[in-house]
Order: C-alpha cells, then sequence, then structure tokens
C-alpha cells in the first residue's frame, strides 16, 4: 500500500524535497531556541542581567523566522496533498473510463460513487499526515534526539527507552482498529446501498406501501454501523488514551532521574531545563504520531480498496489500423461465443451477416443475449472465440475509437443531462453546427416541440429529462443519432417503455427518416420490426431461426409461436 502512495509522492519531488529542506530548518530553529534558553539561565544564574536585552531581541527574530519556516512548511504540505489527490481523482476516473465494461457492470452505480468519495477523501488526509506528521515530524525528531543524544545520552536513553514496547502494544491495538474500520465501511456500503434502492424505487415503494419495512430494514443497516463504528472508536479512545501516557511519562522519568543529577553535580541547572524543553517539543510529535498512525490505518483501508480499483481489468484499446475502407458486408459474425465468466456461455456460435443498407433485428425472450451481442457488436466485450469482422477487417485490428465511430446507438433510456437542449444534441457530434442540430432536431420530430419552448434551443432540461415523455426523450435519441452521421444504428428496445401512440411514432420515424440506414434493432414486439430483411429468434445464446417475417411464419417454430402469444391467433399475413 505505501508502493501506491508513493506512486503519487513521486509526482512531485520537487516540492518533497522543499518541504524536506524546510523541515530540517524546523529542528534546527528549536535547537537553536533551546540554546538561547539555556543561555539565558546560565546568565540569569550567574546573576548577569545586561545582556538579557539583546537576547530577548534575538529570541524575538528568531520565533518571526520560525513562524515563517512553519507557515512555509504546512503550505507546502497543504499543496502537495491537494495536488496529489487531484491526480489520484483524475487516475481513478480515467480509469474508469477505460475500465473493462462487464468489471464496470458489476458494480452498484450509487455504492460505487459513494464509496469512490469516501476513499478519495480518506486517502487525501493520508497523503497529507503521512507526509507532515511522519515524515517531516520523524525528521524534526530525529534531529533533535541527535542533538540530545550528544547533550546526555543516558538522560535520553531513559527518557526513550519506552519507545520499543509502546510499538509492539500500538501493532496490536491498530490490526484491531483496521479490522473494525472494515467491517464499519462493509455496513456503511450497505447502508449506501439500500438509502440509493430507496431513490430508485420510490414509486415503487409508495405503490406497495413498503415504506415501514423499508423504514426497518434501513433502522437494522444504522444499527449495524453504530455497532461497528462504537467498537471502532473504543479502540480507538484506548490507544488515544494510551498516546497521552506516552506523552507524559518519559518527561515525568526523565526530570525525575535528572533532578537526581543535578543535586549530584553530574547535570548542571541550565542543561537540564534545556533538555527538558526538548523533549516537550518532540515528545508531542511522538504521541501525535501514534494518532496519526490510528488515522493513517483507517485511511488504509480506503487506499486498499482504490489500489485494487486502479489494478482492474481495462478494456483493450483494440488494434493499430486507424481508418477503413467502408466495403460490405458492414458486419460478419463466425462462430462467436461469450461468456462473462468464462464458465456459462451467453452466446455460442453464432454467425450472421449484415450490408449495407439492410435492417435485421434480433428477437426471442428475456435473458436470450440480445443486448450482450449488441455490447459485443460495439466493442464493449470481446468475443472468447470466433471472428468479427467490421467492413472487412478483424475489429480486434482496428482501433476501438474507429469501431464505436461506425455506430449509434438508440437504447431504451435515453440520458439527458440538466444542460440546455442544443447541448443535450451536440452529443451526438460535438463539432454540429447550429444549422445541422435544427435538421437533425427536425427530422427527429422535435422541431414544433423545440419551438413552442419559449427559449427554443437554448431551454435547460431538467436532469435525465423527467419534464419529456419517454417518446420526446426517444426523439433526443434518434436527433442524436442523425447528427452522429455514423452508417449503422443499433436500437437496442427503443420502444419498450413506451404508449402505443409514441411506440407508433418511433416506429414510424424509423421507417422513414432513418430508412438510408443500415439498422440492428433488438426487438421484445415484434410489430416493431414485420418489415425487416432478416429477423433473428434468438434462445439460450443461439440463433434458432431467422428470415423474413412471413418466412418464420412460414415455419411455424418458435417464432411462429412468439407472434401468436403476441397477437393472437389468424394475424399471420401482415
Ligand atoms: N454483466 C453481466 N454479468 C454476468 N451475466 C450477465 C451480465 N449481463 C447479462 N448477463 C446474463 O447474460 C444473459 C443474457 O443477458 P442479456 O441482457 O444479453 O439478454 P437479453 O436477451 O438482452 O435480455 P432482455 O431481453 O431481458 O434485455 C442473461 O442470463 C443475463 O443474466
Amino acid at each position: 500500500m505505501l508502493r501506491f502512495v508513493f506512486h503519487y509522492y513521486s509526482k512531485y519531488k520537487k516540492d518533497i524535497v522543499l518541504a524536506l529542506l524546510l523541515s530540517l530548518l524546523n529542528s534546527f530553529m528549536t535547537v537553536v531556541c533551546s540554546q538561547f534558553l539555556k543561555d539565558v539561565i546560565k546568565g540569569t544564574l550567574a546573576g548577569k542581567s545586561s545582556f538579557l536585552a539583546g537576547k530577548i531581541a534575538q529570541i524575538l527574530c528568531l520565533t518571526l523566522i520560525w513562524v515563517v519556516v512553519i507557515y512555509s512548511s504546512k503550505l507546502v504540505t497543504g499543496k502537495l496533498s491537494i495536488q496529489m489527490t487531484g491526480s489520484l481523482r483524475q487516475d481513478v476516473i480515467e480509469k474508469i473510463m477505460n475500465m473493462r465494461y462487464d468489471y464496470l457492470m458489476g458494480q452498484q452505480k450509487g455504492t460505487f460513487l459513494n464509496k469512490l468519495n469516501e476513499d478519495i477523501s480518506d486517502v487525501s488526509r493520508y497523503f497529507e499526515q503521512l507526509l507532515f506528521s511522519v515524515f517531516l515530524n520523524g525528521i524534526s525528531v530525529l534531529v533533535i534526539l541527535v542533538y540530545l543524544f550528544a547533550t546526555d545520552w543516558k538522560l535520553t536513553l531513559i527518557s526513550m527507552i519506552w519507545i520499543p514496547f509502546t510499538t509492539i502494544l500500538y501493532h496490536n491495538f491498530l490490526n484491531s482498529i483496521a479490522d473494525f474500520t472494515r467491517e464499519k465501511k462493509k455496513q456503511q456500503d450497505a447502508l449506501t446501498a439500500k438509502t440509493q434502492e430507496l431513490f430508485e424505487c420510490y414509486e415503487t415503494e409508495k405503490s406497495y406501501n413498503l415504506q415501514e419495512i423499508n423504514l426497518s430494514e434501513i433502522n437494522t443497516n444504522i444499527w449495524r454501523v453504530y455497532q461497528a463504528d462504537l467498537k471502532r472508536q473504543k479502540k480507538e479512545a484506548m490507544t488515544n488514551a494510551f498516546s497521552s501516557m506516552i506523552r507524559c511519562l518519559p518527561v515525568l522519568f526523565c526530570s525525575i532521574f535528572a533532578a537526581g543529577m543535578v543535586i549530584k553535580g553530574a547535570l548542571s541547572a541550565e542543561n537540564f531545563i534545556s533538555f527538558l524543553v526538548l523533549l516537550g517539543f518532540i515528545s508531542s510529535p511522538i504521541s501525535n504520531f501514534t494518532s496519526v498512525l490510528v488515522e493513517l490505518n483507517k485511511a488504509g483501508v480506503s487506499a486498499d480498496r482504490l489500489r485494487r480499483l486502479l489494478e482492474a481489468p481495462e478494456e483493450s484499446r483494440g488494434g493499430n489500423i486507424t481508418s477503413l475502407l467502408f466495403s460490405d458486408p458492414v458486419i460478419q459474425l463466425q462462430d462467436i461465443c461469450f461468456s462473462y465468466d468464462g464458465l456459462n456461455p451467453i452466446l455460442n456460435n453464432l454467425s450472421f451477416e449484415l450490408k449495407k443498407g439492410e435492417r435485421i433485428a434480433f428477437v426471442g425472450g428475456s435473458g436470450s443475449g440480445k443486448t450482450t451481442l449488441m455490447n459485443l457488436i460495439l466493442g464493449l466485450f470481446e468475443p472468447q472465440k470466433g471472428n468479427y469482422f467490421l467492413y472487412g477487417t478483424q475489429v480486434s485490428d482496428l482501433d476501438i475509437k474507429l469501431v464505436r465511430g461506425c455506430f449509434s446507438i438508440v437504447s431504451q433510456e435515453t440520458f439527458l443531462f440538466p444542460d440546455t437542449i442544443e447541448q443535450n444534441l451536440l452529443y451526438g457530434n460535438r463539432s454540429a453546427t447550429r444549422a445541422e442540430i435544427e435538421k437533425a432536431a427536425g427530422d427527429a420530430g422535435l422541431a414544433s416541440f423545440i419551438e413552442s419552448l419559449p427559449e427554443g434551443y437554448d431551454t435547460v432540461l431538467e436532469e435525465n429529462g423527467v419534464n419529456l415523455s419517454g417518446g420526446q426523450r426517444q426523439k433526443f435519441a434518434i436527433a442524436r443519432a442523425l447528427l452522429r452521421n455514423s452508417e449503422v444504428i443499433i436500437f437496442d428496445e427503443p420502444t419498450s417503455a413506451l404508449d402505443p401512440k409514441s411506440e407508433k411514432e418511433i416506429t414510424e420515424l424509423i421507417e422513414t427518416t432513418l430508412s438510408s440506414k443500415t439498422i440492428i434493432s433488438v426487438a421484445h414486439k415484434l410489430n416493431t420490426v414485420l418489415d425487416y430483411d432478416r429477423i433473428y429468434l434468438m434462445d439460450h445464446g443461439n440463433l434458432k431461426e431467422q428470415g423474413s417475417h412471413q418466412e418464420l411464419l412460414g415455419k411455424k417454430g418458435l417464432y411462429y409461436q412468439l407472434f401468436h402469444s403476441q397477437n393472437g391467433m389468424g394475424r399471420d399475413l401482415v
């Protein structure tokens, strides 16, 4: 885990060196101040008073310099921590963007993001505390210790004799704190997931009157978090109490021992006092060191989770080919096999071809593998076996951006940002002009709606377009696809969430506006794809039947049954 943190420190070597120099200066100032104190006591005991005014002036100057050193040191470490946190955040976001799709799909969206934010802010504290309280304070303590040893090694040894014993004890405390922290985080994640669920299923929860049951489940989650946190707090309180003891005991024992030495004449009074002052300086960082270790220990759990996330598998960037000859056929799949876990096959030896301008549809029961196939075509998954050619070239040889650029997708849910209509449409093509946007919106049947709004294309949509109907949202997706101007458009059940009127409108739009496009559709409702060139019926990852609607009806197989189960008997000739 330290390697993970040092990776970020190593990015800012210059600032680290500056922080180290400031820390050395800080410890040097501490020693110089104690030396001054010694001189003042010596002079006072000798009955000289004339030098005091000069010494006070010097001490004031020194204190001023010291304040500047401490300020600069804190500023440099604070800046370092901000920079490192920014860099970590960038890495995490970049990782998520490049993460393998199946790995990302396995995460619960809300919990995943909450965990990320929490972990990043924990690690941000880790960056600062490890640097400031452990390394820099550690250097100060070391420098002062060397000076103390040089002044009186016996006295120093007596005051430090505790350290090995307390380190062993701390080690045990810290291990159990880490266990409790892990347990608390686990329970906290469960609570966040449950709370997230409440927001996502708000309507269902209300309609089924589930408030009381959900509230009681949430209360159980809260209780578990409380219990785990309480156990952690108890250990932490014990460690802190122990830490205070460490701060007091060495000074106490050392002063008794040193007092004896002064009485015997083995130690001068000024050395005794300056020794105690320096010991006071280092006992605070030493005891803080333990509470910082507790904090680091907690943040270590978060750093470990982030490290694992950053090591998660990334999707392939594809091959080196960055341009295509747009030849025919557009897509050729030969004996494609795919499985999410390497055990359960989801797609079995699939083969089909799609020519320019053709419209093909994949139909079949829930879980038959239609969406998986679309994601594979989009290059989100790689097949474990078989060949996938795009315009005659193996997809694995093509740059992944080139592959994705060949497709537009209109899925069940259209994501809309809380931004202007123009910006939302530009999502399809960042370089589109206003005229192109208006043409696409017009072709997608959105013109009259947008023009009826007082601010037209500058109207800001609500988050995820909640103030739009399902049909309007799908028209936005079609307008985006038109702006993207790719040859192939994939429709993944675009009408599944629509009422019959909107469904008819969108189906007609696809037939008219997109008539020149090559289309792949995933459909539950067979009526939306009846006039397609070919329909493939999928069953448990196999292409069971294929042909035009009429051909498939003629086979009187699974498609025939499915069609009649949706439309009733006597509807063969549509
Ligand atoms: N990310 C995933 N990890 C593991 N298994 C998955 C994942 N996504 C889908 N599956 C499984 O793969 C199979 C095919 O799912 P897929 O979503 O492709 O089917 P589908 O035909 O599109 O279903 P539907 O019509 O209900 O959307 C199902 O058994 C599903 O449980």
